[in-house]
């Protein structure tokens, strides 16, 4: 009976909402940038905010934690009403800004305790907590460097541990991965997810959709203040039409055997361009690869690489926004 409920206990943890914002919307003078915006994130997701350059989701992270003025709307976060001294709820919420935000002054060392000391008056612990996240960062051989003999990356892991160092049980990193090393990205990313693991609700923007599809448990697509898009992965890859994205170099195609190939089953879209490389579009189906390559085998066209693509992040954007996510 005890296991039941304290099972029943962690469900139902697991799914209160830990941000709730609906409707809002903020202006920067006529520039709408959050243009009536819904959000909601349980606890314990890895939550992806993904969008283009100047899309909102700096503008949203910042009124949700009461930076900033919006025009309308209602923001709670942990069930309660966020406000600018809202000190206990911010005291549960570490944030990692999009440019790196420590005193050039300080020591690694001393600017993670810092930061922690915002939170954590006492001494002892404060050192322990300082102590961990500079292990958790990897930070062990610079603790006595001031942050302008770092490099970038490990500029960006000193902006991560001075964030997280107080054990918040919300994180917002904003873009933490800009213009950092492979290497010190993956270390980032893994850095999250071992947050998470230890019971963190991560919020994480991005324009990379690689990486947003790596950690993230649900993501929301977001373009001009509005999100167009919310889901997991294969939910939003599931909401378009593309299953498969075939493409074929170094193909010499008459007219009439394009118009054939445009006429084959589940084929919806051909491109066929100067450089004779071929690509077709199809809906999720079986054999589509297949069936095309006998037909070129029946019509003995001759060609070189074939690639056969499923749906990523960026078709789902560009199916439903008509550009690039990296435009
Ligand atoms: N302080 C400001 N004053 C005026 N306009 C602003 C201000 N901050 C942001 N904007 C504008 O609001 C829109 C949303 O910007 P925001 O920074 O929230 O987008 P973003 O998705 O975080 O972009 P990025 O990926 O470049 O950080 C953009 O058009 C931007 O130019």
């Amino acid at each position: 009976m005890a296991v039941i409920q304290q099972c029943s206990f962690i469900c139902r943890k697991r799914e209160v909402n830990m941000i709730h914002i609906e409707n809002l919307v903020k202006r920067y003078g006529n520039l709408v940038a959050l243009d009536h915006f819904n959000l909601d994130i349980r606890e314990g997701e890895i939550f992806g905010l993904l969008g283009p350059n100047g899309s909102g989701k700096t503008t949203a992270i910042n009124c949700l934690l009461a930076l900033l003025k919006y025009d309308k709307g209602t923001i709670t976060v942990f069930g309660e009403e966020m406000h600018p001294d809202s000190y206990d709820l911010k005291r549960q919420i570490g944030v990692v800004p999009q440019n790196v935000a420590v005193f050039e002054q300080m020591t690694v060392l001393e600017n993670i305790d810092y930061f922690c000391g915002l939170y954590v008056k006492n001494r002892e612990e404060r050192k322990r907590l300082t102590e961990e996240a500079i292990a958790f960062t990897g930070l062990e051989d610079y603790r006595k460097m001031f942050p302008r003999k770092l490099s970038g990356g490990l500029l960006r892991r000193l902006n991560i541990a001075c964030g997280i160092a107080h054990q918040p049980r919300l994180i917002i990193m904003d873009e933490p991965t800009v213009a950092v090393d492979p290497q010190s990205r993956n270390r980032i990313l893994e850095g999250i997810q071992e947050l998470n693991r230890k019971g963190a609700t991560v919020i994480y923007t991005s324009h990379y959709m690689e990486e947003v599809e790596q950690i993230c448990s649900r993501i929301m697509i977001m373009d001009h203040g509005r999100s167009i898009a919310t889901g997991t992965a294969e939910e939003l890859k599931r909401m378009i039409k593309t299953g498969e994205t075939i493409i074929i170099e170094g193909i010499a195609l008459t007219e009439a055997q394009l118009e054939e190939i445009r006429g084959l089953p589940h084929v919806f879209e051909t491109y066929y361009d100067e450089k004779n490389m071929l690509t077709v579009k199809c809906t999720s189906a079986r054999h589509n690869l297949v069936r095309l390559l006998n037909y070129l085998q029946e019509q003995e066209v001759a060609f070189g690489r074939v690639l056969s693509e499923l749906p990523t992040l960026n078709d789902v954007f560009l199916e439903i926004t008509g550009k690039e996510l990296r435009d």
